[in-house]
């Protein structure tokens, strides 16, 4: 694949998420772009926990595959995502119960969360007395369908950090893979929180 850094890099969080059962029955998958029309995403149906570089594939964001294996089935999330706004750099998607459970408790596009130190973890915000918003749409199999609402939704008003498919689970990307890991990271703890604290 020729970028060592970039390969191990993913590599490395595909490891450490299903380490932290963000990704259970080979559920989830991750990419780091490669350049403006290019990422680097994992292949469909592999279990993340044991993946080598041979489980990368390089897709263009039409979700065409330049190199490697089947790419996930929801390439084109990750590619709606890449398209709407050159500064993501990562996207990390991930299948906990919190984000299964709380997405699919939530009427409405968005879920607001307040009143967390943990939200300060999301770029640009503040203070836990901030509301934060969580973009939530309805899951499909249709991934053209839902790919062309992100990129909409995106263009009318840019969410920072992750958005939600209900009862599916959680995308967060960032500008860098570490910002990315941070927001995957506060995201799927202040889920937690909630969902604890709902119950
Ligand atoms: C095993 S259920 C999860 C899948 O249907 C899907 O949502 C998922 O996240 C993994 O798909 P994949 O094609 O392996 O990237
Ligand atoms: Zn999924």
């Amino acid at each position: 694949m020729s970028r060592p850094g970039l390969v191990q890099t993913l590599l490395r969080h595909c490891n450490e998420a299903a380490r932290r059962h963000w990704l259970p029955a080979t559920g989830g998958n991750l990419s780091l772009r490669l350049d403006e029309r290019h990422c680097l995403i994992t292949a469909s149906g592999v279990d993340k926990a044991n993946l080598s570089e041979a489980d990368l594939v390089k897709v263009d964001l039409d979700g065409k595959v330049v190199e490697g294996p089947k790419p996930s089935a929801e390439t084109l999330v990750h590619c709606a995502l890449y398209a709407s706004d050159p500064a993501i750099k990562a996207v990390f998607h991930t299948h906990s119960v919190a984000s299964t459970l709380l997405s699919r408790k939530t009427p409405g596009d968005t879920l607001w969360l307040e009143g967390y130190e943990m939200q300060k973890a999301i770029r640009g915000v503040t203070s836990h007395l901030e509301p934060l918003a969580i973009a939530c749409f309805d899951n499909t199999q249709d991934m053209q369908a839902l790919a062309q609402d992100i990129k909409a939704r995106y263009a009318a008003s840019p969410f920072v950090g992750g958005l939600l498919l209900k009862g599916h689970g959680l995308y967060a990307f960032g500008d860098s893979a570490e910002e990315a890991w941070r927001h995957l990271e506060g995201l799927e703890f202040l889920l937690q929180c909630e969902w604890e604290w709902r119950k």
